[in-house]
């Protein structure tokens, strides 16, 4: 809760590149903030930190820490919330099993991860695993609709410095594939609900009936959507794709969102390894069984529970050579795109392909052109159609292009985010039920054995509050503003009842658009390629697909995106870009001690964060602190000091140096506040002063391996030497 000791700021303590670039950033930020009285604290949602915090039992006293998520979740919900949010691991099993081992490693007595829970003691262990699997942060703290857009200053220095663009051709053979059937677009149905209301789901079958969930409730005005998978159509397109593909001669990709969709992405995951490895299944299953195989985990993970089984090793590498070549991670190393559920993240991987004119890395370490598989249909025509109009019309031109902001509906886990605990791996072949406590059936679908059904929701409060964001956004904008809603689905057209009454009371219908995914992406290309701008406002999942795909289009990386969260309880949410925390950056980092992570996320976080407490608290001298950010982020674009690529060139913490420079100098400069303009004075003297050892200690530090003493769990002291290596800057900051 926010009481007196909350400080005025939370940072977030997270995981991999983000949380290695603020090892060297926070310092700076706290002790420019504390010269306006402002405090920063830091509150732990990284994933060991959920990990550790989740079982104290197993613990002894000085390895407890508390459950930092859970106070976070809390004080999302009072108007004093004032949180810098940064990219965190949402955990794939592989993933949260290796954090696990290592903190065994470092003499943490965690239990095992059970794969497959057969005692009452197993299950509540994995209950309490599969609690952190997955995203289970983002949803949590996102108390409010998301507002991502590129700040002005980002923009422009996009266009005066436009990135590489892959050429598109119009022979490209690089395509989507989708499901024609059997997915959940076509099977899904959606009601809202005229009262408050809880519902059960059940299972019927020849034998009785099993309750799958229950006691789930809804307030009134919830819009409760169900639909299925059918896995015998999922697998028979799967089986054709994969020979498609080969008979075309390109990739074969799939891209899922299995780390936020963490029920049922993971299943349709593994239903892709099968059919890749269908002949050794039809053979080795037993085998593979005995041997704990789980296919969801990935080939990554399967290969190395059959690496002692000659027979079955030799059967794997028979089938691969009769399939198409695979889109890779890391050819190198061999990592496949099938080797581990949360590498190939579809928001991420589908605009870096655009972005490269259609093409994926091959096993030969070479670009192709690819077959994308995303099977379920509701979102894939998006890409599908971006696909084509750039072999049609050829690649943006990012130095002309306009912009795209969303406005997405998100708050209180909206739509299909936050249906895990709805979501269900059909055991036998019956019929799911949905019904509500008076015994109304409210959804039904026949389902058989394997097929993946899934309920979500969308709360009536988020809607209306995602409704008037857009129509204040638009008003402050005045550009277009379209709903990405297709009147044909069921689902939206719940939305579109929503919709369509509030811009009418508000007498701004003529200023909003209402188009399908499908054609509303054809509108936006078309009037961002004019260089006019767009306002997508879209649900849950198009929110996040579109703030990677037109920032990484238009900016070469979503990195950089503003990206706010009014909490609809009055707080600010702020999190920093709209990517991940970027695992490749950590690697190199750890082979040869260069950090190319951007912190211009953070930086513009910090800035509207300030900003907002000054009119949440009347604090001025933070309001002068946020537009000294602001000066400074602008000083970092004007004079290019952003980290670069390459080992031997400035990186993340010589930018670090640069931010705090431009903000003590826009700090002493300004003159509203004399006080804080005679502190900074000395602190930008020295920053001057200091810069030619400064930025010779930064590099000297390149070109050798760096020790962090763990990857999820790091060692404070380590991630300090390797982060903070200028004496002379940090003499100048501490
Ligand atoms: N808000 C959140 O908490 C989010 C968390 N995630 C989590 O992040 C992890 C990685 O996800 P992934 O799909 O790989 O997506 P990422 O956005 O982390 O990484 C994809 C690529 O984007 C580029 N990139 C991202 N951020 C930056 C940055 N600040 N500076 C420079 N380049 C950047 C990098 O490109 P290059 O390699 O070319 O440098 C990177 O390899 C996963 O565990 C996922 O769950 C993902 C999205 C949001
Ligand atoms: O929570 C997650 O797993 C990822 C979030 C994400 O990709 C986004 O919000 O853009
Ligand atoms: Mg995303």
């Amino acid at each position: 809760m926010a009481d007196s000791k909350t400080p005025d700021i939370i940072y977030t303590k997270v995981d991999e590149a983000p949380e290695l670039a603020s090892a060297s950033l926070l310092p700076i930020i706290r002790k420019f903030a504390a010269a306006a009285g402002v405090s920063v604290g830091t509150r732990d949602i990284s994933l060991a930190g959920r990990i550790i915090a989740t079982f104290p039992e197993a613990l002894s006293e000085e390895q407890r820490i508390t459950d930092d998520l859970a106070v976070l979740g809390e004080l999302v919900k009072t108007p004093g919330a004032n949180v810098i949010k940064l990219p965190n691991i949402s955990a794939s099993v592989p993933q949260l099993v290796a954090a696990i081992k290592e903190l065994q490693g470092q003499g943490y007595a965690l239990p095992d991860y059970p794969y497959e829970p057969a005692t009452e003691d197993e299950k509540a262990v994995r209950a309490k695993y599969d609690t952190i699997k997955g995203s289970a942060v983002n949803p949590v703290l996102r108390e409010g609709n998301s507002d991502r857009r590129a700040a002005v200053a980002v923009k422009k220095y996009a266009q005066a410095n436009p990135h590489r663009m892959g050429e598109w051709t119009k022979d490209s053979k690089t395509r989507v594939a989708s499901m024609d059937g059997g997915d959940f677009s076509s099977n899904e149905v959606s009601a809202t609900l005229d009262r408050a209301a809880t519902a059960k789901i059940v299972l019927e079958t020849a034998e009785g009936e099993t309750v799958l969930k229950e006691g789930v409730s809804y307030p009134a005005g919830t819009v409760v959507d169900a639909t299925y998978m059918s896995a015998r159509a999922l697998d028979a397109f799967l089986a054709e794709e994969i020979e498609k593909t080969k008979a075309e001669g390109t990739l074969f990709s799939l891209h899922m969102k299995a780390t936020m969709m963490k029920v049922s992405d993971p299943i349709i995951f593994g239903h892709a390894v099968k059919q890749w490895l269908k002949p050794v299944f039809d053979q080795y299953g037993d085998r593979m069984d005995e041997l704990g195989v789980d296919p969801n985990g990935g080939l990554g993970a399967l290969l190395e529970k059959v690496k002692d089984e000659p027979e079955i090793m030799k059967a794997i590498e028979d089938v691969r050579a009769t399939r198409p070549p695979m889109y890779m991670v890391n050819s190198d190393k061999g990592i496949t795109n099938l080797h581990v559920p949360s590498d190939v993240i579809i928001d991420a991987s589908m605009p870096a392909l655009i972005r490269d004119g259609g093409k994926g890395w091959g096993p030969d370490n070479q670009q192709h052109d690819t077959t994308c598989v995303i099977p379920d249909n509701s979102y894939a025509p998006v890409y599908d159609e971006t696909i084509k109009f750039f072999k049609a019309q050829g690649k943006l031109n990012p130095a002309t292009a306009g912009t795209v902001q969303n406005i997405g509906l998100m708050a209180q886990k909206a739509e299909e985010y936050g249906s895990h605990p709805t979501t269900f791996e059909i055991p036998q072949a019956g019929t799911v039920k949905m019904i509500l406590d008076d015994g109304t059936v409210l959804h039904q679908h026949e389902v058989e054995k394997g097929d993946i059904w899934r309920s979500a929701s969308a709360r009536k409060a988020p809607i209306e509050d995602w409704v008037n964001l857009a129509i204040d956004r638009q008003k402050a904008e005045g550009c277009e503003a379209i709903f990405w809603l297709d009147e044909d689905r069921a689902h939206d057209a719940e939305l579109i009842r929503y919709v369509k009454p509030i811009l009418e009371e508000k007498g701004v219908a003529s200023k909003f658009r209402i188009m399908s995914p499908a054609k509303a992406t054809v509108q936006t290309l078309k009037t961002i390629t004019s260089g006019k701008n767009s306002i997508a406002i879209t649900g849950n999942v198009l929110r996040d697909y579109l703030t990677d795909l037109f920032p990484i289009l238009e900016l070469a990386t979503s990195a950089k995106m503003l990206s706010i969260v009014k909490l609809m309880n009055g707080g600010g949410l702020f999190e920093t870009g709209a990517g991940g925390s970027a695992p490749k950056h950590v690697q190199q980092l750890m082979e040869e001690s260069h950090l190319r992570w951007d912190s211009l996320g953070e930086f513009c976080a910090l800035g509207e964060s300030l900003k907002f407490l000054a009119d949440a608290r009347g604090n001025e001298k933070a309001r002068i602190l946020g537009e000294g950010v602001d000066a400074a982020t602008q000083g970092i674009l004007d004079h290019d000091r952003s980290p670069s690529r390459k080992v031997g060139e400035p990186d993340n913490r010589d930018s670090h140096y640069w931010f705090a420079r431009y903000w003590a100098e826009a700090l002493a400069r300004q003159d509203k506040d004399g006080e804080l303009a005679d502190f900074f004075a000395p602190i930008a003297e020295a920053l001057v002063d200091g810069e030619k050892d400064i930025l010779a200690e930064l590099a000297e530090t390149q070109g050798k391996p760096a020790d962090l003493g763990g990857y999820y769990h790091t060692d404070a002291d380590k991630v300090a030497a390797v982060m903070r290596p200028s004496k002379t800057l940090n003499e100048i900051i501490d």
